[in-house]
């Protein structure tokens, strides 16, 4: 990793007796997009509010640019940007009226801040739309407002929470291209907390995964997958022109194959894992046996595969208000699309 950033040490807090955020320890490099992918009440807005020095740490402390952010609340504000999952304008304001205040209250001299502005709003691809009313956006150039709204100070870290919250999947795509480019071009580090899998996945270079306060796992997707699929991580899936007829005959068949660690059978389609790259002996192991091979897919996991299985290890023990697991689940889980 480059020189870390942002640097979290033990930090808690604790509201009475919930851990809020629990013993939290985290590294992160400049220029590097980190995801903080967690369920609703995991802790990732109590986390954020911490690195900006608007909530004191019970325990611990945090450190980005070097700064201690529950002792040098100021100093962080003109180093970190912050969007929060709604950002408030004046309506009545164009954007670039909106940007050119904002501008003022960050301090930035008369002389400069039209040019600045301006160049914020072609930076988040608003060109267009610069002379229009804040009132009239859409949520997703809303968003490329608040970015221009953070970006204006120049930060070295941008913290965004749950940006692309209520954006089309057109304006998210885009807006995390947006993100990425000016991580990027400029070497901005970026946190972002979200409970989109798929989006973090997208965007991030790793992604640290939160639950019930506590970062249960940490790096980049291949790691993480890595880790926890060890004993069987080459998955190879294979479709059939028809049902599988005797599914336990077969399943104890392709379990007697070498290297063969798990087998699951759905309809058409068989999923095979292994503890090497078993993909030539399941074609000829099929083909052998009679049936028509419509596609042979080499599987990669990915975020979702690795939420579910950080859960089915560790929801039980962690969440134990039901109310907010399940409430996750869906949230998680209903918009899972396969590989
Ligand atoms: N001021 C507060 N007083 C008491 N409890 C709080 C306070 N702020 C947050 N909490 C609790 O702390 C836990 C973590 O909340 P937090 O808002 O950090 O989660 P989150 O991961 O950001 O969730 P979301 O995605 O819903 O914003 C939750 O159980 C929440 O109810």
């Amino acid at each position: 990793m480059e020189q870390p950033i942002i640097e979290i040490n033990g930090l808690s807090k604790y509201y009475g007796s919930l851990k809020a955020v629990d013993d939290l320890h985290l590294s992160i490099g400049k220029g590097e997009i980190f995801g903080l992918l967690g369920p609703n009440g995991a802790g990732k807005s109590t986390t954020i509010l911490m690195l900006l020095g608007l909530t004191e740490p019970s325990a611990g402390e945090a450190r980005i640019c070097g700064l201690n952010p529950a002792r040098n609340p100021i100093p962080i504000k003109r180093k970190v940007g912050y969007m929060p999952d709604n950002v408030g304008f004046y309506h009545e304001l164009t954007a670039l009226e909106n940007l050119v205040y904002i501008g003022r209250l960050n301090g930035i001299p008369e002389t400069e801040i039209r040019q600045l502005a301006r160049d914020m709003l072609i930076e988040v691809g608003l060109e267009a739309a610069m002379d229009q009313k804040a009132g009239t956006f859409s949520r997703g150039m809303k968003q490329r407002l608040g970015l221009a709204d953070v970006l204006i100070k120049q930060p070295e870290v941008i913290i965004l929470d749950e940006p692309t919250l209520g954006i089309d999947p057109a304006g998210v795509r885009d807006f995390l291209e947006l993100i990425r480019q000016l991580s990027q071009r400029q070497g901005i580090t970026i946190l972002l907390s979200s409970h989109h899998l798929h989006q973090v996945q997208q965007v991030c270079n790793r992604v640290g995964i939160f639950v019930a306060g506590r970062l249960l796992a940490e790096g980049n997707i291949a790691t993480l997958a890595g880790n926890l699929f060890q004993t069987a991580p080459y998955v190879v899936a294979v479709t059939l022109k028809s049902d599988v007829g005797q599914r336990e005959t077969l399943e104890n068949e392709l379990m007697r194959l070498p290297a063969v660690k798990k087998v699951t059978v759905a309809a058409n389609t068989v999923e095979i894992s292994g503890g090497e790259d078993i993909t030539p002996d399941i074609v000829r192991f099929f083909v052998g046996k009679g049936f028509d091979v419509m596609g042979v897919q080499q599987k990669t996991y990915g975020l979702d595969e690795i939420y579910q299985r950080y859960f089915e290890t560790n929801l039980k023990e962690n969440i134990s208000n039901e109310k907010s697991s399940g409430l996750f689940q869906r949230s998680f889980f209903g918009r899972f699309k396969k590989h």
